[in-house]
């Protein structure tokens, strides 16, 4: 097969983080377990290797994990035997959906896939087709994260410049490019509205500290690393305004799954009086959940915790509880932000007119 030149997803409002490369023949991922110390590219030729790739976080983010996935399906048709390439493309789609529970982007991402499977009419078809759709889901992802920062920004109604905490990792690495939540601080820094970002650190998995603080740092925002429990105190001294984060899946009622300790945070801002908003594209949101309770929440190894940088910290034998997602309830957020509009919670205005 030709092999084609890589497919940049990004435009003028991209910074120059880029995760996810489409080369034609194989995608290329930054592998984030290597992060901040290695920028180390991962090229993958097939699907199984992208599932790996989501099930052992070298690309790890609800919207990355969503493009990902999709370019493992096409993979799949590239890898197809002719006589038998519907099952095969098939079998990657369930293999795939197996990789983590709890984003529901990946399901949305491999439900479009399937989609357009069905209407190909032969493997070189399914081949481009899949591939097509691939990066179309790439770059609406890229366009929706610009379209939430300017409606995010609008609605803050800042006069002045603010400090903004925010959890895990939700910027340029976790997405298509630019960030959801991390895109509304890239906004506001560049709109000359942001003091300073703090970055929880985001244990055990170390998204904040590794990620996040690489993120802004290396775009010049200003950045201030912290301890998750220092998040409180940090609350406590008035400069934040907000806390700004992303999600892995919001429920119908606006309950939303988001990466472990964002519940905390959300309890902590509402005791605080500091805005809580969410930052997420369409693909977070499952109108088929009721609420966040019948939502999956994944739970890794205990080793997650009980090691720090691969040296055992915990005594041996201890029983260790890695839930890497929990829920805040709708009534705890101010707005959740899409590139359909804002839903104001906990009234959730909007909601059902923006998304049945
Ligand atoms: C734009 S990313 C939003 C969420 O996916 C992010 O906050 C998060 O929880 C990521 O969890 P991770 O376990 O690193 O995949």
């Amino acid at each position: 097969m030709t092999r084609q030149s890589p497919v940049t997803v990004h435009d003028k409002a991209d910074p120059d983080t880029v995760a996810i490369r489409w080369l034609g023949h194989a995608v290329q991922l930054l592998d984030q377990r290597r992060l901040p110390a290695e920028e180390h590219w991962l090229t993958i030729e097939g699907a199984a290797g992208v599932a790996q790739a989501i099930r052992d976080m070298a690309v790890r983010g609800a919207p990355a994990i969503g493009i990902s996935a999709a370019y493992g399906v096409a993979l799949s048709a590239r890898c197809a035997d002719e006589s038998d390439w519907q099952q095969e493309v098939r079998t990657a789609i369930d293999q795939l959906a197996e990789s983590r529970p709890t984003a529901v982007n990946l399901f949305w991402a491999l439900q479009r896939m399937r989609g357009v499977l069905d209407q190909c009419q032969s493997r070189t078809d399914a081949v481009s087709r899949l591939a097509e759709t691939a990066v179309t889901i790439h770059r609406e992802d890229l366009a929706a994260n610009i379209a939430m920062a300017d409606l995010a920004v609008d609605a803050m109604e800042l006069k002045k410049p603010c400090s903004v905490l925010t959890h895990c990792n939700t910027g340029a690495l976790a997405t298509g490019g630019y960030g959801t939540a991390l895109g509304v601080v890239r906004k506001l820094h560049q709109e000359r509205l942001l003091k300073r970002v703090y970055a929880d650190e985001t244990r055990p998995w170390l998204q904040g500290a590794r990620l996040t603080a690489w993120e802004l740092a290396r775009d010049r925002i200003p950045v201030t690393l912290n301890a998750d429990g220092a998040a409180a105190a940090i609350l406590a001294k008035g400069d934040v305004k907000w806390v700004i984060v992303g999600a892995d899946r919001i429920a119908a009622n606006g309950d939303v799954a988001n990466k472990i300790g964002t519940y905390g945070l959300a309890v902590l801002a509402r005791h605080h009086k500091v805005k809580f908003m969410v930052v997420a594209p369409a693909s977070t949101v499952d109108m088929s959940v009721a609420s966040g309770r019948d939502i999956p929440i994944e739970e890794r190894a205990g080793d997650e915790i009980c090691q720090f940088g691969g040296i055992r910290v915990a005594p041996e034998k201890v029983d260790a509880f890695n839930p890497v997602f929990d829920v805040t309830p709708a009534d705890l957020i101010d707005l959740i932000v899409t590139e359909r509009g804002v839903v104001h919670t906990p009234e959730m205005t909007g909601m059902h007119q923006l998304f049945e």
